[in-house]
This record gives structure tokens, C-alpha cells and sequence, in this order.
């Protein structure tokens, strides 16, 4: 029993211990449901927070979202840009790596230039060297030049001084030959060519010029002339060649010597240059006479009268122009001149004044040889004043001419013209006077009867005869003049035509005559010239006695 007592305290002790245990494990429920219950609060609110957060957090994708589209598209554009540049910096790497190809030639080039240049350069130095070695040479070789120059120049001096006295022993005519150049209208006588029988005349089967024409012309006047003095030019060759009756060429040459010859090319300024001391030598006192000879078309009115402008300007204006200018210069020596002019034409053995009033000259002039000099009667003098005076006159006279030309049968190249200035001068310084005359002659055309086509014609007829015996009585007077030179006393047939007449004066052994024989450089007018050249040489043969001056002191 006491066992069971034992155990029933032992049991009883157990329910307590168990109750106790049962009060502490409710207690401990209670807290853990209470905890539990606070749990779940906590538990909702974090739900309710967590479904905001993912509301955020959706919200925050979806604007995302859009954002990478965004980006996405932006980086197709920023691709499509990339792309285009890269092609662009391919092409500029291309580009840049020609330039390099390039850059590097140019290197190479410019090596080789930079050798080239120091070769130069040291070519250079060593010409350098050689150039001023040679301009010493030059130096010594100009002085040297300039003194030979110097004496080559008292040379010429002692030559020309002696050419003067040559010419002075010779006399006072002298003679200047002139061959004008071939002009486009000797085009249309390409028909002018060597006949069969070889002679040369005008063919009948004329046709249009061709371009051979034009040429053959050329080739046969240069081959025709020919100038072999080409120091003092005083010589001229005439060549033809022929077929003989045989069929063998014959060629034939003709030389001439002048006191000057001019070529096809000279110009009017020089011709004149050779005729200026001549045409000046009227302001001391000189009679002078400077006839223009030749046949028609040979230039004859060119070289005296000239063309308009200055540079083809002839002998008379040029001629005018100077003796003003050195009437001009001398004033401060003293010297004080009148100039008056008159222009005539003789024609047919008439004389016409060109500076006539009206349109044509029907008065009759005669020629009177006075003891102050030779006056036509009625014919106008004209005081001059100035060159520009004289050219007005000179056209007045040509328009005259040109209505007689229209009236009368082409008679410009019919008759002659003569242009004469007369001149006084006084010196208030020392009472010395002078007087001098210039007659310019533009002498008609001297071609033969049967060239000239005159036989069929009467008044064609009866001017050529007329010229024909003024020219030979032109050419008798000359020759006269030289025989009275050589045997003292002499008749002088002046009176023998107009011309002569009229310039008796101008021609004696007192006056100082230029004849300048002008020439057609055609083939088909060297006969014409070959005529001319005789005469002229005629002419330049001639002595006649040494020009004197018409000076006159106060005492
Ligand atoms: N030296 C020259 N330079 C250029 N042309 C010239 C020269 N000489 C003459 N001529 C020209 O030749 C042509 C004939 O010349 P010009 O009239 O002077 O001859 P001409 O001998 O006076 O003839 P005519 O007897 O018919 O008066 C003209 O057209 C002229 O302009």
C-alpha cells in the first residue's frame, strides 16, 4: 500500500506537474496565437505593400518597355548613321590611301627633282662661273666693237663725203630706182604670162586667177629682179628667160647701177630718207627737181603723192612737211621765208592749173621766164602756211584730176602733174636773202606706143605722142645739159615741150635733179622696164655741172 501511496503521490505530483505544464503550454498557445494574429496583420500588410510595390514595379517595366523601343529605335537610326559613315570613312580610307599612293610618288618625284636641282644648281654655279668669265669677255669684246664702230662710223663718214664729191665731179643729176611690190590687182593679169614662142606678153585666154597664179606670179617676179648690192644698194638685175626658135631656154641678165635702188619692200619713209637732204637743200637757195619716171602703174603717183595715212604719205607732203620744219628751226637763226605753191598738169602739150577755181581749167597758160624766176600766167599761187594747208591743196588738185581723168580718157596716167614750191627766205641777222624752188614731177606713164594699145585709138594716139616727145625731149635736154658740161657752150632745147620749158630753171647745170625711176616688178612688163632702166641709165650718166645756190648778200 504504501507503494500505491508512494505512487498515487507520485501520480498526484505528476498531475500537478502536468497541469502546471497545461496552464504554461495554454498561456504559451495564448501568446503564440496572439503572435500569430499579429503575424497575419503583418502578413496582409506586407501583401497589400508588396502588391503596390508590383504595381510599381509593372508600371516601371511597361515605361521601360517604351523606353527600349525608343532606344531601340534610336539605335536603328544611330545604325543606319553609323553605317553611312563607315561607308564614308571607307571611301575617305580609300581616298586617303591613293593620296598616300600619290604623296609617296611626289616623294619620289620630288627626290629626283631635289637631285635634279642640285645637279642644276651646281650646273649652275659653274655657268655662273662661266658667264662672268664671258661677260669679261664681252666687255673687252664690246669696247673693242665700240671701237671699231667708231671707226667703221668715220668710214662711212670719209665715204659718204667722198660718194659727195663723186657726185658733185659727177654733177647734179642723179638718178634713184624704186620697184614697187607685187599687188593683189596684178592678181587679174595672171593672164600676163610667157607667150609659146617664149617671149612675154599678155595671153588673150585670160581667166579667172587661181591660187598657182597667184603663186607663179610671185616665183616670176622674184626670179625677174634681183638686188645682189645689199651694202649701198645701187645695183639692179633684170633676168629673163626665153625659149629660143630651137626649144633651148635662153636666159639673158641685165645689171644697172643707180645712186640708190630701192626693193619691193622698202618703205616711203625711206625713200624719203635718201630725198630729204635733197628736198632741204630749197631752204638754201637750191633749185631742186624730183622727177617720178616710169610706166603706168609702176608706182610713180604712190612715191610722189603717196597714199592717206602718215606712214604711206609721198615725196610732196613729206617733202612740204620738212621744209616747214626747217623753216621753222632756222627762224631762231634769222631766218624769215615765205613758201607759196602752185600744182600744174600739162597734158597733150596744155597746161591745166589744178588749183583752179571751177571744175575744169579752159583758160590758156603761158610760160614766162622772168629775172625773179618762171610764172605761168594765170594759175594760182597759193601762199603756204602749213603742211596741213598743202594737203588740203594736194587733195583739191587730186580732185580735179580725177574729174579731168572722167572727162578725158584715164588722162591722169596720161599727163604729167608738177608740183612747185617756191621759197624766199631773208636773215634779219645778217641781210642775206635766198630763193629756191622744189618742183615735184609726176611724169605720165612712159610706156610705147603698140604696149600701150594707142595705135587703134586717135586721141589715145596723139597722147602718147605728146608724152613720147616731152619724155624725149626731157631726156635731150638732160643729155644736152651734159654735153655743154664737157664742151662749154651748148644749145639747151628747153623749148622743145612744156615740161622742159617750164622747168628750165629747175633743170639747168644750177639746180640739183633727182629722177627716181619707178619699175613694175611683173614678168610681163620687163620690156617696159628694160626700157626705163636705159633711159634712166641715160639719165644717170649724164654730168650736169655742180648746183650753185641763189644767195644773195645785202651788199
Ligand atoms: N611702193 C608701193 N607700195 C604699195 N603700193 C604701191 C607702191 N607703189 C605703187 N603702189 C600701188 O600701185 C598702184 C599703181 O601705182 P601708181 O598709181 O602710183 O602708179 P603710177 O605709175 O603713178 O601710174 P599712173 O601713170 O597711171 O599714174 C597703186 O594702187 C598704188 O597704190
Amino acid at each position: 500500500m504504501d507503494s500505491e501511496r508512494t505512487k498515487v503521490a507520485e501520480l498526484q505530483a505528476n498531475h500537478q506537474n502536468l497541469s502546471r505544464e497545461l496552464a504554461a503550454a495554454r498561456t504559451q498557445e495564448l501568446t503564440q496565437r496572439r503572435e500569430l494574429v499579429n503575424a497575419s496583420d503583418e502578413i496582409d500588410s506586407l501583401k497589400k505593400k508588396h502588391g503596390r510595390e508590383v504595381m510599381d514595379l509593372e508600371m516601371d517595366v511597361k515605361k521601360r518597355d517604351r523606353e527600349i523601343r525608343e532606344l531601340n529605335e534610336d539605335l536603328r537610326v544611330v545604325r543606319g548613321d553609323l553605317e553611312r559613315e563607315r561607308e564614308a570613312v571607307g571611301l575617305f580610307k580609300s581616298t586617303i590611301a591613293q593620296q598616300e599612293t600619290a604623296q609617296l610618288t611626289l616623294k619620289v618625284q620630288n627626290n629626283a627633282l631635289q637631285a635634279q636641282i642640285s645637279a642644276l644648281q651646281s650646273s649652275f654655279d659653274f655657268s655662273a662661273e662661266t658667264v662672268s668669265k664671258l661677260r669679261l669677255d664681252l666687255e673687252t669684246a664690246q669696247k673693242r666693237v665700240a671701237t671699231l664702230e667708231q671707226e667703221a662710223r668715220e668710214a662711212e663718214m670719209v665715204r659718204r663725203k667722198l660718194h659727195n664729191m663723186v657726185q658733185e665731179l659727177k654733177g647734179n643729176i642723179r638718178v634713184f630706182c624704186r620697184v614697187r611690190p607685187l599687188l593683189p590687182s596684178d592678181l587679174p593679169t595672171g593672164a600676163l604670162v610667157r607667150s609659146s614662142s617664149g617671149s612675154r606678153g599678155v595671153s588673150p585666154a585670160s581667166t579667172s586667177p587661181s591660187l598657182d597664179d597667184e603663186e607663179r606670179i610671185r616665183a616670176e617676179a622674184l626670179a625677174n629682179l634681183a638686188f645682189p648690192d645689199q651694202r649701198d644698194h645701187r645695183e639692179i638685175v633684170l633676168n629673163s628667160s626665153s625659149e629660143s626658135a630651137t626649144g633651148q631656154e635662153r636666159k639673158e641678165t641685165w645689171n644697172f647701177g643707180f645712186d640708190r635702188v630701192f626693193e619691193p619692200h622698202s618703205t616711203q619713209a625711206e625713200v624719203f630718207e635718201e630725198i630729204s637732204q635733197l628736198a632741204q637743200s630749197c631752204t638754201d637757195g637750191y633749185n631742186v627737181c624730183i622727177f617720178a619716171y616710169g610706166q603706168t602703174g609702176s608706182g610713180k603717183s604712190f612715191t610722189m603723192e603717196g597714199g592717206s595715212s602718215s606712214s604711206t604719205a609721198g615725196m610732196i607732203p613729206r617733202a612740204v612737211e620738212q621744209v616747214f620744219q626747217v623753216t621753222e628751226d632756222l627762224k631762231s637763226k634769222g631766218w624769215e621765208y615765205t613758201l607759196e605753191g602752185q600744182f600744174l598738169e600739162i597734158y597733150n602739150e596744155t597746161i591745166n592749173d589744178l588749183l583752179g577755181k571751177g571744175e575744169f581749167d579752159k583758160k590758156k597758160h603761158e610760160i614766162k621766164h622772168e629775172k625773179n624766176g618762171t610764172r605761168v600766167t594765170d594759175v594760182v599761187v597759193q601762199p603756204l602756211r602749213s603742211p596741213s594747208q598743202v594737203k588740203a591743196l594736194l587733195a583739191l588738185a587730186n580732185s580735179r584730176r580725177t574729174v579731168a581723168a572722167t572727162l578725158m580718157n584715164e588722162r591722169s596716167s596720161r599727163s604729167h602733174s608738177v608740183f612747185t614750191l617756191r621759197i624766199r627766205g631773208t636773215n634779219t641777222l645778217t641781210g642775206e636773202s635766198c630763193e629756191g624752188s622744189l618742183n615735184l614731177v609726176d611724169l605720165a606713164g612712159s610706156e610705147r606706143l603698140n604696149a600701150s594699145g594707142a595705135g587703134s585709138d586717135k586721141d589715145r594716139l596723139r597722147e602718147t605722142q605728146s608724152i613720147n616727145k616731152s619724155l624725149s625731149a626731157l631726156g635731150d635736154v638732160i643729155a644736152a645739159l651734159g654735153e655743154k658740161s664737157e664742151k662749154g657752150d651748148k644749145h639747151i632745147p628747153y623749148r622743145n615741150s612744156k615740161l622742159t620749158y617750164l622747168l628750165q630753171n629747175s633743170l639747168s647745170g644750177n639746180s640739183k635733179t633727182l629722177m627716181v625711176l619707178n619699175l613694175s616688178p611683173l614678168v610681163a612688163h620687163l620690156n617696159e622696164s628694160l626700157c626705163s632702166l636705159r633711159f634712166a641709165t641715160k639719165v644717170n650718166n649724164t654730168t650736169i655741172g655742180t648746183a650753185r645756190k641763189q644767195v644773195k648778200s645785202s651788199c
